[in-house]
């Protein structure tokens, strides 16, 4: 950051009618003072204290009779070349109405030669980029006006239709850095010179003029033109920034002495007041133990905040009129210049790093890392989300790792990023949720796969487990209750036990005769009486509780259907077989009584 004062010059308006007494001297210090003789008035008295030279200080004085060439050359060339380095530029006119700030900063438009230092500065600029062909420069174009404290925009296409105050305003805003930002003002890309001139020759035609009793064709307003300047090397991402602000107030005038009224009475009003809270912040900058510098108090100086004290290279042209009438005025601009040549701004170069640039150089890195990374990994596609088959198989991998208790386990899944990724999710998965030994594998396909437990799930698991629990409770009581029995089995007498033996032993025999169908059909009814008795028996040993699990058991036993089929199965097989039985039983009495019909015949 360098610190620098604004420079100031002065410049006198041509004039024939009658001057006051001046004189330009060059001075010691390279700079040029311009002195003013005004004699004692009479009317002051016979003791009279006024000063009778009023002498000040610029860095250069145009004479009448300099150019507008000259002015452009020691004013704005620098500036623009300051501007072309990445810094702002401010160059801004002040005097009296009708002192030639118009004429300065726009110029005539009589002859080409009058052209001011906008034209001519756009000229130059862009000459100078000619001389760097290497450099992109993008140029947009800017230009507010600020009239009676509103702000609009001169290149707004709507000028021509509408009536001034039906034009949108430009209003301020300030973003947190404090940075100042103008809505509705319209920025225009000037490609080369000529477009730059339409622009200015636009927003020209669009001035708020009037006649005033001192300029013929005044203009009411404050205009500030402004030429936004960037610059990029082609081989850099740094981007070079800069503002051009080429300032033309509204002429400042003793309202009292122009004899203006109605409309003209306003706008003077308005002009004055924001020139005095210009002075204001002059004033404020350039004591240096103030530390309020009263910007906001007009759009002009909220607009020009950084070229007054801010970062920015300014210059001002104080426009004199030599008149004898005027001198008075023309020593209170030049006094108003003396205060700005102590002002002192803090200049910057703006840089920054270009961040569409940025953005571009970032993806096309992108693009050559995946290519190379394609390359490494033999064209081995990283990207997307993980196949089925391959989440399938990096979860077998965690559950081989995790069962592996040997210290040289190893889990190797290679560097594809998104199965590693995969993998310690699922080992997290079993740290945080050991409940959960498995993930689903119907896992949305991310890269990064969420395991968590199922409440539902858990909620299943829970009621199975009190489930279990009441089972294992009634299962304890049905084996006490066993116990008991089998104990109070023991204790009965032995010829009971024996008796029941017997019977079992019988039941047993029956069953093989049946099945053999050797016996009579009057043994085997018994047989099964016997049977029936020894069931009741059997059963009336169990206790309820007992047939009750063994019914729940067998409405629950998932074959049940089975057992009852094959049950079915049975009893028909059983009828059959006895019907056989029976069949064989006659045929043998029938063989028999052949038989015995055979001997007998024999005999
Ligand atoms: N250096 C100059 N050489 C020739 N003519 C000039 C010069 N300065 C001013 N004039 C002429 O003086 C007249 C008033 O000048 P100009 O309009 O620039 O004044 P101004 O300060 O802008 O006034 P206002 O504040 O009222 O707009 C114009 O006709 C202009 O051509």
């Amino acid at each position: 950051m360098v610190k620098t004062g604004i420079k100031i010059f002065a410049r006198l308006r041509p004039t024939k009618k009658t001057t006051g007494v001046y004189e330009v001297v060059q001075s010691q210090d390279g700079l040029e003072a311009l002195s003013f003789t005004v004699p004692r008035s009479e009317a002051g008295g016979a003791v009279n204290n006024r000063r009778e030279t009023f002498s000040f200080k610029f860095s250069r004085v145009f004479d009448s009779n300099t150019g507008q060439e000259e002015v452009f050359d020691a004013v704005s060339r620098e500036v623009i070349d300051n501007c072309l380095e990445g810094y702002n530029g401010t160059i801004f006119a002040y005097g009296q109405t009708g002192s030639g700030k118009t004429f300065t900063i726009t110029g005539g438009v009589e002859r080409f030669g009058d052209r001011g230092l906008i034209p001519r500065s756009l000229s130059y600029l862009f000459q100078q980029y000619h001389k760097s062909p290497g450099t992109i420069f993008t140029t947009h174009i800017s230009y507010l006006e600020i009239y009676n404290e509103c702000g609009y925009d001169l290149l707004d296409p709507r000028h021509e239709m509408a009536r001034l105050e039906d034009l949108p305003k430009v209003t301020l805003m300030e973003d947190r850095e404090s940075v100042l930002h103008l809505r509705n003002l319209s920025l225009h890309p000037a490609n080369n010179e000529e477009e730059a001139l339409n622009w200015l020759f636009l927003g020209d035609t669009n001035r708020v003029m009037a006649e005033t009793p001192m300029n013929m064709a005044s203009t009411r307003s404050h205009c500030i033109f402004t030429v936004h300047i960037s610059a990029r090397e082609p081989s850099s991402q740094l981007i070079r920034r800069a503002k051009l602000h080429l300032v033309d107030l509204a002429g400042s005038e003793r309202v009292g002495r122009t004899g203006v009224e109605g409309t003209l009475l306003t706008e003077a009003k308005y002009i004055n007041l924001s020139l005095h809270f210009l002075e204001q912040v002059i004033v404020a900058l350039s004591d240096k133990s103030r530390s309020h510098v009263p910007y906001r108090n007009s759009m002009m100086t909220s607009v020009l905040r950084d070229s007054l004290g801010g970062n920015c290279m300014t210059s001002m042209i104080a426009t004199c009129s030599v008149e004898k009438r005027n001198i008075d005025e023309t020593i209170s601009t030049c006094r108003f210049s003396q205060r700005v040549a102590l002002i002192k701004n803090e200049v910057r170069v703006n840089e920054e790093l270009d961040p569409k640039l940025m953005v571009r150089q970032l993806r096309q890195q992108v693009a050559e890392l995946r290519e190379e990374l394609s390359l490494a990994t033999g064209g081995e596609e990283r990207d997307g989300d993980l196949e089925l088959a391959e989440r399938e198989r990096c979860e077998r991998l965690v559950q081989d790792y995790l069962q592996d208790s040997s210290p040289e386990a190893r889990l190797l899944v290679g560097g594809d990023m998104r199965k590693i990724q995969l993998c310690f999710s699922l080992l997290k998965a079993r740290v945080k949720s050991p409940l959960l030994h498995t993930t689903p594998k119907t896992a949305t396909p991310t890269n990064q796969p969420t395991v968590t437990a199922d409440p539902r799930l858990e909620e299943v698991i829970r009621q199975r487990d009190e489930e279990i629990n009441m089972l294992l409770k009634t299962l304890k009581q049905e084996r006490r209750k066993i116990a008991e029995l089998e104990a109070r089995l023991r204790t009965t007498a032995p010829e009971e036990r024996g008796g029941a033996g017997e019977e079992v032993e019988e039941r047993k025999e029956e069953r093989v005769k049946e099945e053999r169908g050797t016996e009579t059909t009057g043994e085997q009814e018994a047989g099964e009486r016997k049977q029936a008795e020894s069931r009741k028996a059997w059963k009336s040993e169990l206790s309820r509780a007992r047939q009750e699990a063994f019914d729940q058991f067998r409405r629950d036993c998932p074959i049940m259907d089975q057992v009852n089929q094959h049950k079915t199965d049975l009893r028909t097989k059983y009828s059959e077989a006895k019907a056989l039985g029976e069949e064989v039983q006659s045929s043998r009495t029938t063989i028999s009584e052949w038989g015995n019909l055979c001997a007998s015949t024999t005999l």
